[in-house]
């Protein structure tokens, strides 16, 4: 099939190039000039796991092509729509500004093809419910043959590529009209016939539920994480180990075992901001009692990122002014470059604003961080970065900094102070190493 894909960020470059993988000829639509010449080269344009791989194999073979000019998209069968839906400036709701450029984009661009079948615009990125309808009736107002489906992505940064191209579940949301309904789905169907032939269970919805379906994941995700934070809470104040407790409650199948890391916290480009757009869009429907635990799961959720600040202090035993932090990790999770809303780049942001003498390292980040920051000191190693500190935080669980020595560490270090912020250290090797070891709700215990 022929695609364009509309956006070509951490969700949409990722998704062209599967379609790709998946045989179709793909053109990818962005308006960022750098990017779109590092994609027209095969060159990843941010850090995927195995991304590279495909853009290199599917942009050779010319199945797969970048650009900025909009009427390279004209003869797509399906658009998707990728861009980004960031949250507005001082306000919790959504900024639309993109998804509505895109949708004028198709509208001033797409062809209808030949063979009697519609355009299909299959909508992608995250969006407050009541969108997809009001994008409906703007393509139905053209006149033309351009239908709509809404097809949210659950795919998760360091996973892109194979939670794209073996999703644990694909979402069509469909006009409520039984007969545009199916013209979309049948289009769908080709488009992710590998698929479907593969088993992957397929929802059908109409376009609110499949809007929701989206945000309720992503919230209930934000508030597993903000549930195990608030354990971690009771956990310091009563000498409990909430990774024990984790375990213990996770190996009930109906809590299940992820997402019930304690730790500093969930950042990132979409459970914060989605979680925010979501309250406020219930505000708009005047349901916003629904979501106020969603408000809880916010706070308790920043509260980390102030506990991780504290717990430096209580570290140095004071005021952090001049003293050495070396932090581990400045992305909001490993295996990505992505520093949007990371709780380890904020947290090293308050403890840079106390004073604090900072070294940060981080495996994908470190050209980004100097770039931006260059007064900011980003050594290249984990050696280098710990060399004389009063406090080692780690705050990634980057692998090659969970596997750290902290027997060869310690000879490095001005005072043997470790911050685990993500619980992944070992508590006794570090203690039993020399170091004072600080856990989130997770003091060193016996067991
Ligand atoms: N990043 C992720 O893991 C996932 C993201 N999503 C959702 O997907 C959407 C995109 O997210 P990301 O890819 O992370 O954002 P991003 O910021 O990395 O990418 C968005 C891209 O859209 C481009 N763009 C903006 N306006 C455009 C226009 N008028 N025409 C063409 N391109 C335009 C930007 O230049 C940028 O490259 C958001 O709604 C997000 O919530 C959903 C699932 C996963
Ligand atoms: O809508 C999106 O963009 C995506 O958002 C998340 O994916 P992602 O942001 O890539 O990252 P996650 O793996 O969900 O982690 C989010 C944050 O939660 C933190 N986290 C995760 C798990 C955990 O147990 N504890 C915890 O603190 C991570 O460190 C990270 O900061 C969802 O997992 C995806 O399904 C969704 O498609």
């Amino acid at each position: 099939m022929r695609i364009s894909v509309i956006g070509c960020g951490y969700l949409g470059a990722v998704h062209a190039a599967c379609m790709a993988e998946l045989g179709h000829d793909v053109v990818g639509l962005d308006v960022d000039e750098a990017k779109v010449r590092k994609l027209s080269q095969g060159v990843a344009p941010f850090h995927e796991p195995g991304l590279p791989e495909l853009l290199a194999r599917h942009v050779a073979s010319g199945r797969l092509r970048f650009t900025t000019d909009p009427t390279q998209i004209a003869d797509a069968q399906i658009h998707f729509i990728g861009v980004g839906t960031p949250q507005l400036q001082g306000r919790l709701g959504a900024d639309m500004t993109y998804v509505h450029q895109a949708v004028d984009t198709i509208l001033e661009h797409a062809v209808a093809p030949q063979d009697g079948r519609p355009v299909l615009v299959a909508g992608k990125s995250t969006v407050p419910v009541g969108t997809a309808e009001g994008i409906a009736a703007r393509l139905a107002e053209s006149g033309r043959d351009i239908i709509l489906a809404w097809n949210p992505e659950f795919l998760r940064e360091g996973y892109a590529v194979g939670d794209t191209l073996t999703p644990d579940r694909i979402v069509y949301g469909l006009c409520e009209d039984r007969a545009v309904g199916n013209r979309a789905k049948e289009l769908l169907d080709e488009c992710y016939a590998t698929q479907l032939a593969a088993d992957t269970p397929l929802i059908l919805a109409n376009y609110p539920t499949a809007e929701l379906v989206k945000v309720a994941a992503n919230s209930f995700l934000a508030t597993k994480i903000s549930f195990i934070n608030a354990m971690a809470e009771l956990c310091d104040a009563t000498g409990g180990d909430v990774t024990r407790l984790a375990e213990a409650i996770g190996h009930d199948d109906r809590i299940g075992r992820k997402f019930l890391q304690a730790g500093i916290g969930f950042g990132g480009g979409c459970l914060p901001k989605d979680i925010r757009a979501f309250m406020a869009r219930a505000g708009e429907l005047g349901v916003d009692e629904a979501l106020t635990f969603l408000r809880e799961v916010d706070t308790i959720n920043l509260r980390r990122r102030d506990h991780a600040v504290n717990l430096a202090e209580e570290a140095v035993g004071g005021r952090l002014v001049g003293k050495k932090i070396a932090v581990l990790g400045i992305t909001f999770k490993p295996d990505t470059d992505d520093l949007r809303d990371s709780p380890a780049l904020d947290i090293a942001g308050r403890l840079w604003a106390r004073g604090a003498e900072l070294a940060i390292v981080d495996p994908a980040a470190s050209h980004t961080l100097r770039e931006r920051r260059p007064d900011l000191n980003v050594p290249e190693t984990v050696e280098e970065a710990v060399t004389g500190a009063d406090v080692v935080m780690l705050l990634t669980p980057w692998r090659e900094y969970v596997r750290l020595d902290p027997s060869s560490l310690i000879s490095l270090v001005n005072s043997p102070n470790v911050i685990d912020g993500r619980n992944v250290l070992d508590p006794h090797e570090w203690a039993d190493a020399g170091w004072t070891y600080y856990g989130m709700g997770r003091g060193v215990s016996a067991w």
